[in-house]
């Protein structure tokens, strides 16, 4: 039986990332994963795939020019499925070929099977041939993702009613899609299927949506799509989802109204992918969504070697942070811890238009009882806006009245995802309001309306001292804490 420092199960963006820095650091480092290649949820049916979707969807419908040609404007006219996958495969298999090639080049064995413990170091692998190998390891990292929830009420079929896996498979761009739930896989779905003209309602029994977004962006966001006429229809539970005699999808909500669609996307929530780790035989239990609690500064598991990271942790469940987890853990497996993250991460939401947001709400800063005054710039006031054609797109600032330090900064718009980074800096580097008032922008861009938003907010809160004082009392510490208030729930 051959033994490793680390055995990482599953090559997502968490055990990659882990098992590149181990071997970085000349430890012996064995990936097993069951997918066919290597890349997990990210590169196969998640992130990847989803936003190379987005990315088809509104190069091939012209989207990003209909501020200047009208609404009915598009550089192909009959767009397939085959149209939006055709890109998809390309992209999906450079992602591999990157990934194959960094195994490769720092010496990080890799072999296709399920994993799942015999004891706490030794793991059994059955590969596809159904060969049964033994493989130990000092340390081990569980990075198993996870897969969608799929309640049994609901009768999946993989055409018509289908989970986020199975929509990059469909055969056709439907007319017509209702999509359960309103977390980000739905709203993000939502949105790419309305601008290619499909017409969509989204159902989700919250009585309102990305709770976690700061609400004036998410108001903003609400309005722009139902002017462009999605359904958004909050606090209804699916009662039932049927297909009618002419093959239509049939939904009903808890207040009896009925829907019908072509498609229905049913997107509530993801499962941890423990239930095949034979976790006792471990000394580990997973919670009842299949997730693990984990040392939030270290990601070990209660069974101190074993060591978890990614979105089997739980939130904040993204490829960005699933990456950063596994090299903490992987560091910290390998005898060589790594410094305290910064203190904030941004969330970017794929969406049409994008969302991205890094720091603190203005709900959180009323809530602390912080003292603040906020700087709005809309991308139509900027000339790069103008050039873009671009009537939407909102920046907001919040900045502390007492220390004039920037607080939190949210952006609904083309470029969103992007733009965000140049707040996250000035955050992470416990930067003014002052820095967006003295600091030089390109112009014509789109980063100008960090400007403007920064000379909005400045008028109000007027000239501060020279120096600005470094903040005191104000903790800011909320992405920091998120992720590691998450992994330790
Ligand atoms: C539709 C969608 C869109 C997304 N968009 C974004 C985005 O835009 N930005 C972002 O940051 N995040 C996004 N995410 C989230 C992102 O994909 C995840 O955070 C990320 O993939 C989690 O990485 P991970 O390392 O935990 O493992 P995963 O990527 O989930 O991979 C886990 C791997 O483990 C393997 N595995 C499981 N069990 C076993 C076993 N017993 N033996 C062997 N192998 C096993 C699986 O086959 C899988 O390949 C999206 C997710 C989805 C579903
Ligand atoms: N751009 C990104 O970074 C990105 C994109 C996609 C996914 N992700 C990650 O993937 C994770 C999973 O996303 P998700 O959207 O599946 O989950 P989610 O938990 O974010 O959202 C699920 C939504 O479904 C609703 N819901 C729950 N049960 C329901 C039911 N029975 N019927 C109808 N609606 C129900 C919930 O109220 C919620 O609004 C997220 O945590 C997210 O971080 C990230």
């Amino acid at each position: 039986m051959n033994h490793y420092d680390l055995i990482v199960v599953g090559s997502g963006p968490a055990g990659r990332r882990a098992a590149i820095q181990a071997a970085k650091l000349e430890k012996s480092v064995l990936v097993i994963e069951r997918g066919r290649r290597v890349g997990g949820v990210s590169v196969h049916t998640g992130t990847i795939p989803s936003k190379t979707l987005r990315e088809t969807a509104l190069n091939l419908s012209g989207w990003r020019e209909r501020g200047f040609y009208g609404q009915s404007y598009r550089v192909k006219q009959d767009i397939s499925a085959d149209d939006l996958r055709r890109r998809l495969l390309i992209t999906l298999d450079h992602e591999v070929e990157v990934l194959e090639h960094q195994f490769s080049r720092n010496r990080v064995q890799h072999i296709r099977g399920t994993a799942k413990f015999t004891d706490p170091n030794t793991l059994e692998v059955e590969k596809t041939d159904g060969e049964v190998m033994h493989v130990s390891a000092t340390s081990i990292l569980l990075s198993v993702g996870t897969r969608p929830y799929r309640p049994t009420n609901i009768p999946f079929d993989g055409a018509a009613i289908i989970d986020s896996d199975e929509l990059l498979e469909i055969k056709q761009v439907p007319r017509s899609l209702i999509v359960v739930g309103a977390g980000v896989i739905g709203i993000e779905y939502a949105t790419i299927f309305s601008a290619l003209d499909t017409q969509v309602t989204v159902v989700e029994p919250r009585q309102s949506m990305l709770d976690f977004i700061d609400k004036e962006i998410v108001e903003d966001f609400t309005y722009q799509l139902r002017d462009r006429n999605m359904k958004l229809i909050f606090g209804q539970t699916v009662e039932k989802i049927e297909k009618d005699e002419n093959g239509k999808c049939r939904i009903e909500l808890s207040n009896h109204r009925v829907l019908q669609s072509e498609t229905v996307l049913f997107a509530a929530g993801r499962m941890g992918a423990t239930d095949t780790l034979n976790l006792p035989a471990a000394g580990l239990e997973a919670d009842s969504r299949g997730r693990l609690k984990v040392d939030p500064e270290t990601f070990q598991t209660s069974v101190p070697h074993i060591y978890a990271a990614g979105d089997v942790v739980g939130f904040p469940s993204l490829a960005s942070t699933s990456m950063e987890q596994g090299r903490i853990a992987a560091r910290h497996a390998v005898g060589a811890p790594a410094s305290e993250p910064p203190q904030y991460f941004p969330y970017g939401i794929y969406a049409v238009p994008e969302i991205s947001t890094c720091g603190l709400t203005e709900e959180e800063v009323i809530e602390r009882g912080i003292p603040y005054e906020t700087g709005i710039a809309h991308f139509r006031e900027t000339s790069r806006g103008h050039i873009m054609g671009l009537d939407t797109g909102l920046l907001k600032m919040i900045f502390s009245r007492k220390t004039r330090r920037l607080l939190g900064v949210h952006i609904v718009g083309e470029g969103a995802t992007e733009l965000v980074h140049i707040g996250q800096a000035v955050l992470n580097l416990k930067g003014t309001v002052d820095y967006f008032v003295e600091n030089t922008f390109n112009y014509p861009t789109l980063a100008e309306a960090y400007k403007i938003a920064g000379l909005d907010a400045w008028n109000r809160m007027g000239e501060g001292p020279k120096e600005a004082p470094v903040a005191t009392g104000e903790s800011l510490d909320k992405n920091l804490g998120v992720m590691k208030k998450a992994a330790s729930s």
